[in-house]
């Protein structure tokens, strides 16, 4: 009996999308038609179509005049599933995949790949890792309350337990440190600061620390960090990278801070990826006064959360889409390619059974107070 109910439901399963492939075809030919994506009376021709588990490919031989149209993502809301289009050589590709992706993927589900690798999320086509030795500085914007502050918290969690003994994290956060005090006595956590002055002190100290990391591989004749043999990697992670920003509002003093971060944050970019140092640069405000066109220039790698609107999606990943991203946690990376993922939820409690073991002192140890400014004074 069991037997028949699963076998009815796989065949079930199989009709339904073999339906739904010729209801997707019949559809895409009514869009081309309704968008009048054609050539006089030359309609594209399909050529092939290429099916997996996930997803199909519909290709079109698309008659000369014609290229693709960002019109035609209307697709997606045609045919109620995630479309990728993309338009090689004269040819259009129209992947149709099964099913969106989850509003959420557990911390769990993404299997560590080891060293300077941390999982940026679930895409569509599984998977997606960054490498912070192949790209050492990464941009990650988005609006309060859309998933920054988790993923940089995951981030941080996968590298404290990939390399316990090889991370270091400077962080400085300007939004009043809350998001990352609980961390703050962690051994692999060398600075956490929440002020300009504060700020600006730990970044001269980062930068002597490279000159001596450059001087050092200079007389080794190396050229980076791994030639050079040197196992650890520092992260600067700045969030709200906004409130570096030089502004008359701010006391004479705090200005003058501001601007030596900003010239320490442009130096970081421009020549410490290949020593070791990674930049992290959090805003919810990606705007050009923001994001110095030195350190846009070499945080090639970007995170996406939700935005408020196009222009800063363009600035942010240099191209609209973030403020249409519809749920927590969702995000586009964009190196050279792009990808659409939902990124690792991980609770706190979570991070904390994961790495707490490396806290030098109890959190609710009265010395905390005491040890919090000893770190500061690196
Ligand atoms: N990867 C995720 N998957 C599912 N839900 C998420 C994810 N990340 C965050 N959320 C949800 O969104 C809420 C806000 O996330 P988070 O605190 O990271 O926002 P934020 O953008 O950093 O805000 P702020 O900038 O104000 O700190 C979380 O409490 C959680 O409920």
């Amino acid at each position: 009996m069991e037997m028949l109910i699963g076998g009815g439901i796989a065949a079930l399963t199989i009709y339904a999308a073999a339906n739904w492939q010729t209801n997707d075809k019949k559809k895409i030919v009514h869009v081309f038609n309704n968008l009048d994506y054609k050539v006089k009376d030359q309609s594209p021709a399909l050529i092939k179509t290429y099916k997996t588990d996930v997803y199909t490919t519909y290709t079109y031989n698309v008659p000369y005049g014609l290229v693709d149209d960002p019109k035609l993502q209307v697709l997606e809301k045609v045919l109620n599933r995630p479309v990728k289009i993309s338009f090689t050589n004269q040819k259009l590709h129209i992947k149709v995949y099964q099913q969106k992706l989850n509003k959420e993927y557990p911390y769990n589900v993404f299997a560590s790949k080891g060293h300077w690798s941390i999982p940026i999320g679930m895409s569509q086509d599984g998977i997606i890792y960054h490498d912070f030795e192949q790209i050492p500085h990464m941009i990650v914007s988005g609006s309060t309350t859309w998933g920054k502050t988790v993923f940089m918290r995951m981030f941080m969690t996968h590298l404290i337990e990939n390399n316990p003994d090889g991370v270091e994290f400077y962080i400085l956060d300007l939004k009043g440190r809350l998001a990352f005090n609980r961390y703050r006595n962690l051994k692999q956590v060398k600075a956490i600061v929440g002020d300009h002055k504060e700020s600006a002190k730990v970044l001269k100290m980062v930068k002597r620390d490279i000159k001596k990391d450059i001087d050092y591989l200079l007389s080794i004749d190396a050229e980076n960090a791994k030639e050079g043999n040197i196992k650890t990697r520092k992260f600067i992670i700045i969030d709200e990278a906004g409130e570096l920003k030089p502004e008359k509002s701010m006391s004479d003093e705090d200005r003058e801070y501001a601007r030596d971060c900003q010239s320490v944050m442009s130096y970081i970019a421009r020549v410490a990826g290949q020593v070791g140092y990674k930049m992290i640069f959090g805003t919810q405000y990606p705007t050009k006064e923001v994001l110095d066109p030195q350190i846009k220039a070499n945080a090639i790698a970007r995170v996406a959360f939700r935005l408020a609107t196009s222009v800063q999606s363009g600035v942010a990943i240099d191209q609209p889409g973030a403020e249409k991203l519809e749920y927590k946690g969702r995000a586009i990376y964009k190196t050279v390619d792009e990808h659409l993922v939902q990124t690792p939820f991980i609770s706190k409690e979570e991070i904390w059974e994961r790495i707490g073991r490396y806290n030098n002192v109890s959190p609710t140890n009265e010395t905390t107070a005491e040890r919090r400014t000893d770190i500061v004074e690196l």
